[in-house]
């Protein structure tokens, strides 16, 4: 059979020990850091020595709760703001605008990540090759659809390269044509595009907004930037450090108590298996992940008691579901989530299941009502209390 290259591949790393090269990578990344005034706390290293996945960080003494392991002044961020070709982005921001809003850092990455002298050079010569990552979206696509059948990283894989492909030719190729003096010519290449686009997915953060900004788990809806330091922190769901986005420098402050020798590990937000898998390129093992899911297709569910009506006993399923439809309570490509702590999207399926489970004339009468206002009473209903719970 052939082998799950991809997760094979992140295992093996798992062993990794430092070459030469890391070692000199690494010393010139924290020189840069100390002449750019990143500062580190002593308690910590870089290394490879962490539990997974190439590079990471190891506390090499004990840390208290609340102690900052680095901090990262704004200026030294990664952004369309801060890079040399700032400006012209700016001078261009109408011809750049993309779906995405990803477009103006990818520009500013390639031109960073390809310029020998780039004020970050430290800093991008830090990132191992973006193939080693694994992401899916660099698997051939036979073995995305045999592996990952019936996950949500098939949908995602096929989107993600259709809209960076659509934004390379028709955004990105011709700025980078139009401006070849600064953009050598391997930035004409869709596949460095994609490069450049794995290095945003994998590494760059997104500031908080909202109410929580200290919260680690706030929605993201800003631009991504690139952090660095920050991003050499590997991500598991009971982290033991988190991000703060001060006004002047954003802080790595430890959660909890960390001992000697511990890896420290990020958040790279509240994501279940097959969103980290689809964009970081790794799953946690079973059943490290408490935010992980599991996505229950309505679709599947549609067939399933509409073709077996008569087996599971239902009444009315076909007339049921095209009704549950036309109250945009399922859909074609909707999913119910469970959880690891039960059903995430409870009101949905605890309502479809109400209507499934109904005789005729309760049907009938919820069909006439165009659908029904719960009262508290009914939401108590036993029968109901054990479709949603069992
Ligand atoms: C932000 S980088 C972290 C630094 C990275 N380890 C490096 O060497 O540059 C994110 C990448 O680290 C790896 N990674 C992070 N957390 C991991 C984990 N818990 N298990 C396996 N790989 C992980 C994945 O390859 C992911 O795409």
């Amino acid at each position: 059979m052939e082998p799950k290259t991809s997760l094979i591949r992140g295992i093996k790393r798992t062993a990794a020990s430092l070459t030469e090269s890391d070692e000199v990578r690494i010393k010139t990344f924290l020189d840069w850091c100390k002449r750019e005034c990143l500062g580190v706390s002593e308690k910590v290293k870089i290394g490879c020595d962490g539990s997974c996945a190439q590079f990471g960080m190891v506390a090499t003494a004990d840390i208290s709760e609340g102690e900052h392991l680095f901090e990262i002044p704004h200026q030294l961020l990664l952004t369309p703001d801060t890079t040399a070709i700032a400006q012209l982005l700016q001078k261009e921001k109408d011809s750049i605008i993309s779906g995405s809003g990803w477009v103006p850092l990818l520009l500013a990455l390639m031109y960073e990540y390809t310029n020998p002298t780039s004020r970050w050079r430290p800093y991008t010569q830090l990132v191992p090759d973006f193939d080693e990552l694994d992401l899916p979206m660099f698997w051939p696509k036979n073995q995305v659809d045999q592996y990952l059948a019936g996950t949500g990283v098939v949908k995602a894989v096929t989107k993600d390269l259709t809209s960076l492909t659509e934004e390379f030719h028709t955004i990105v190729l011709p700025f980078v044509k139009q401006h070849a003096n600064i953009f050598p010519s391997e930035c004409q290449s869709l596949e460095f595009y994609k490069k450049m686009v794995a290095f945003v997915m994998a590494y760059s953060f997104t500031e908080p907004c909202g109410e929580d900004v200290d919260d680690d788990v706030t929605q993201q809806v800003t631009p991504p930037v690139m952090v660095p330091m920050a991003d050499v922190l590997n991500h598991i769901a009971k982290n033991n450090a988190h991000l703060n986005f001060g006004k002047e420098v954003l802080t790595m402050v430890a959660k909890v108590p960390i001992k000697k020798g511990e890896e420290i590990f990020n958040t790279y937000g509240e994501l279940a298996n097959f969103q980290l898998l689809h964009m970081y390129g790794f799953a946690e093992p079973y059943p490290n992940n408490h935010f992980d899911t599991v996505e229950l297709a309505m679709r599947l569910v549609g067939d399933v008691i509409t073709r077996d009506a008569a087996v599971l006993g239902l009444e009315d399923a076909e007339e049921k579901w095209a009704f549950l439809r036309k109250q945009e309570l399922v859909c074609e490509d909707g999913a119910w989530v469970l959880g690891a702590e039960g059903i995430l999207t409870e009101d949905e399926t605890y309502h479809t299941l109400k209507v499934l489970a109904m005789n005729k004339n309760k049907f009938k009468e919820y069909v006439e009502n165009d659908g029904w206002s719960e009262t508290d009473s009914e939401k108590d209903d036993s029968t109901c209390e054990s479709l949603t719970n069992g």
